[in-house]
């Protein structure tokens, strides 16, 4: 395909919204606004959004851990066909809140299903998509919620109020993964000002793909 895919993964509260907004408008400024696909998972599309609904409805506490991980996946490939694919045919940077690796860390790691598990069940539904390069935005589980408490206690979900030790397996998958994949995945410390993070996960993207953010 012709288009470059960039997903952006984190802990809740790492700092993955900002910092995309920040390089979408700079990406849209560059390249022309119909050039850049800002989109994220779960979500995307009108199926994947239903099917996000129902992964964070507060009433469904007692979702189990492998419908929750299968709700995923199946919320991913109706993304990836109705939304990443189509724009990397024709040419865009795809930029993704989010993408496979959320779903090794968060179900694999966080829910206890397994990081091998979790990978099988999701190459099912990406059928070899992966992007050329995944920014992760590594945090203290402790200052992520933190963050998430003080500015954004209004946009709570499901999953953001598990306990801190769910959040620290999830971080620690992460960084499994990075290890797994050092090309693909770069870790980018967001424990700073996010100024910072911003220059730096921009520099990256430069020095990845030498005609963007030129
Ligand atoms: N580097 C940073 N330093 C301080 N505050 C930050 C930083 N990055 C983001 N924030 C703030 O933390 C809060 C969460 O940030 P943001 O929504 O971008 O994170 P996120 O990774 O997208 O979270 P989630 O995965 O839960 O959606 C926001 O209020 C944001 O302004
Ligand atoms: C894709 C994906 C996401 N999650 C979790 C991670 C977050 O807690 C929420 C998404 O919230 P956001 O504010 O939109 O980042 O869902 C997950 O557990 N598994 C996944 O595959």
């Amino acid at each position: 395909m012709k288009g470059i895919f960039i997903s952006f993964e984190g802990p809740d509260g790492a700092g993955k919204t900002s910092v995309l907004k920040a390089v979408n408008q700079a990406l849209s400024e560059q390249l022309g606004e119909d050039q850049v696909l800002l989109t994220r998972e779960p979500g995307g599309d009108r199926i994947a959004e239903q099917i996000r609904d129902v992964l964070f409805d507060d009433q469904n506490t007692n979702m189990d851990p492998r419908t929750e991980a299968l709700l995923f996946a199946a919320a991913r490939r109706q993304h990836v066909v109705e939304d990443i694919e189509p724009a990397l045919r024709a040419g865009k940077v795809v930029l993704s809140d989010r993408y496979v690796d959320s779903s090794v860390a968060y179900q694999g790691g966080g829910r206890h299903l397994g990081i091998d598990d979790i990978w099988e069940l999701n190459e099912f539904a990406i059928h070899d998509l992966l992007p050329e390069l995944t920014v992760y935005l590594d945090v203290p589980s402790e200052v992520g919620l933190k963050r998430i408490a003080q500015h954004r206690s209004d946009q709570v979900n499901r999953l953001d109020r598990e306990k801190l030790a769910f959040h620290r397996r999830v971080r620690q998958a992460f960084l499994t993964l990075a290890k797994r994949h050092p090309h693909r995945i770069v870790v980018v410390d967001a424990d700073v000002d996010l100024a910072t993070v911003i220059q730096e996960v921009k520099q990256l993207i430069h020095s990845r793909f030498p005609s963007l953010l030129a």
